[in-house]
């Protein structure tokens, strides 16, 4: 089966409205027939780029959302708000926000719930860290991550939802994990999906993130299980980032 790649640019908790005006304008010119374009902006900057790009072929996601849905939450930010702003996906269960603020994996199963009842296409982060690839448990972290979602949602949701495998060790730290390295995740991940729905495992589109670069991405699509990257620091260069949709294709 041939699955679309996605090229995303996870901005984290960075930028400012001139930043981000000009990183935008430096995007419109992508045409990519072989990938989606994705941006994930901070809450305050949806607005402005869906403005700014509302003619481009970018697609907007949000990096994260309230397991609530509305009322005295404060500071949270609810699914039907995202909607108003025409985002498409939301990444779920980073590990910064495991790691960071306590997101459990059934806080992430929770919120991809919402996303998806809100008609919103989750990007469920997982992967390990380097203590547990050290001591071998690299696809049984994966595992309970994805598992956790499978109970709460099933796995039919699956084909709504993006997986992105983001080993921790990877993220911000320039050390990118081998194409082979992710290919051999990736397809272990794809594996164990078919488990419950060979249907599903073949369709889901599974990125990798972690300290991918321009120079590293031509590897890392022309492996058969990698369906594009989740892109952190490389994302927020508007050169670099127009380099690794290019490499998709
Ligand atoms: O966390 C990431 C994307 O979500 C990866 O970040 P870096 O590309 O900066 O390593």
């Amino acid at each position: 089966m041939i699955r679309r790649k996605i090229v995303a640019g996870n901005w984290k908790m960075n930028g400012s409205k001139e930043s981000v005006d000009s990183l935008v304008n430096g995007l419109l010119e992508i045409e990519s027939q072989a990938s989606e374009v994705v941006v994930a902006p901070s809450f305050p900057y949806l607005s402005q780029v869906e403005q700014l790009a509302s003619k481009s072929q970018l697609v907007l996601a949000a990096q994260n959302v309230s397991d609530e849905l509305k009322g005295a939450f404060t500071g949270e930010v609810s699914a039907s708000m995202l909607d108003d702003f025409g985002v498409k996906y939301i990444l779920l269960g980073h590990s910064e926000r495991r790691s960071l603020f306590g997101e459990t994996d059934s806080l992430v199963a929770k919120k991809v719930a919402i996303a998806l009842n809100a008609g919103f296409a989750p990007m469920l982060c997982i992967g390990e860290t380097l203590e547990e690839r050290e001591s071998e448990q690299t696809l049984e972290v994966c595992k309970r991550q994805i598992q956790a979602v499978i109970d709460t949602v099933g796995i039919d949701k699956f084909d709504s939802l993006v997986i992105a495998y983001e080993p921790v060790w990877a993220i911000g730290t320039g050390l990118s994990a081998s194409a082979e390295q992710a290919q051999e995740v990736h397809s272990l991940i794809r594996a164990f999906l078919a488990e419950s729905s060979k249907s599903v495992a073949e369709k889901v589109q599974i990125l990798y993130g972690g300290s991918v670069k321009a120079s590293t991405s031509s590897a890392l699509f022309k492996m058969p299980d990698v369906d594009g990257a989740l892109v952190g620091g490389a994302s927020l260069d508007a050169k670099e980032f127009i380099e690794i949709v290019k490499a998709a294709g």
